[in-house]
């Protein structure tokens, strides 16, 4: 089981808060038939099914700042074992957001062999997350904790782009384009795999 994981096509998106990689992610399933992990999807189902372990990661999330490694790290292997047999690839959404976690990753599980990096301005990450929080109910879509997230993404998650970007792997996407624009260039991106 292992050996078939380690062989599995596997994409990194990596993204600010709000940058759109959910929203590019679900278009790639549509087109790929990928399967979709994303690890703040993954924690807050944990969150929502009210166990302790839940609580603990509300409270994090909350606060917007980065839960334990090898919890996220165990999530997501789980979830890859789950659809190994049926996924002709995974999409890692959300995910090293600090250069440690995609070390442990590729010990644990794989290396990738693309990252799409979904790059769109800080106020544009902003302004979507504000109108999104009006109906998304996630308790971490308020200015408080918005900011928290983007300050931590510069700080941790920037250098993951840095530390993949000398291996060759990295794609940069514009996301401050219309979505489907967006799309036509993720698409080549992983046209592009062989
Ligand atoms: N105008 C525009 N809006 C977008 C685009 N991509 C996403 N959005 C909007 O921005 C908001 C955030 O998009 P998501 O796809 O949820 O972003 P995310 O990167 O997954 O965000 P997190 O889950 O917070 O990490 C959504 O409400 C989208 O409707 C885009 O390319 N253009
Ligand atoms: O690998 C991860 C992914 C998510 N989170 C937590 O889950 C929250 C929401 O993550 P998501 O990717 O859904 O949203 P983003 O912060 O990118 O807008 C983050 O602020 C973190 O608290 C985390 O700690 N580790
Ligand atoms: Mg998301």
């Amino acid at each position: 089981m292992a050996d078939k994981i380690k062989d599995a096509k596997i994409i990194f998106v990596v993204g600010g808060p709000g940058s759109g990689k959910g929203t590019q992610c679900e278009k790639v399933v549509a087109k790929y038939g990928y399967t979709h992990l994303s690890s703040g999807d993954l924690l807050r189902a944990e969150v929502a099914s009210g166990s302790e372990r839940g609580k603990t990661l509300q409270a994090i999330m909350q606060k917007g700042e980065l839960v334990p490694l090898d919890t996220v790290l165990d999530m997501i292997k789980d979830a890859m074992i789950a659809k190994v047999d049926v996924s002709k690839g995974f999409l890692i959404d959300g995910y090293p957001r600090e250069v440690k976690q995609g070390e442990e990753f590729e010990k644990k599980i794989g290396a990738p062999c693309l990252l799409l990096y979904i790059d769109a301005k800080g106020e544009t990450m902003v302004k979507r997350l504000m109108k999104r929080g009006e109906t998304s109910g996630r308790s971490d879509d308020n200015e408080e904790t918005i900011k928290k997230r983007l300050d931590l993404y510069y700080k941790a998650t920037e250098p993951v782009i840095a530390f993949y970007s000398s291996r060759g792997i990295v794609r940069k996407i514009d996301s401050e384009l219309p979505v489907d624009e967006v799309f036509g260039h993720v698409a080549k991106a992983i046209d592009g795999l062989k």
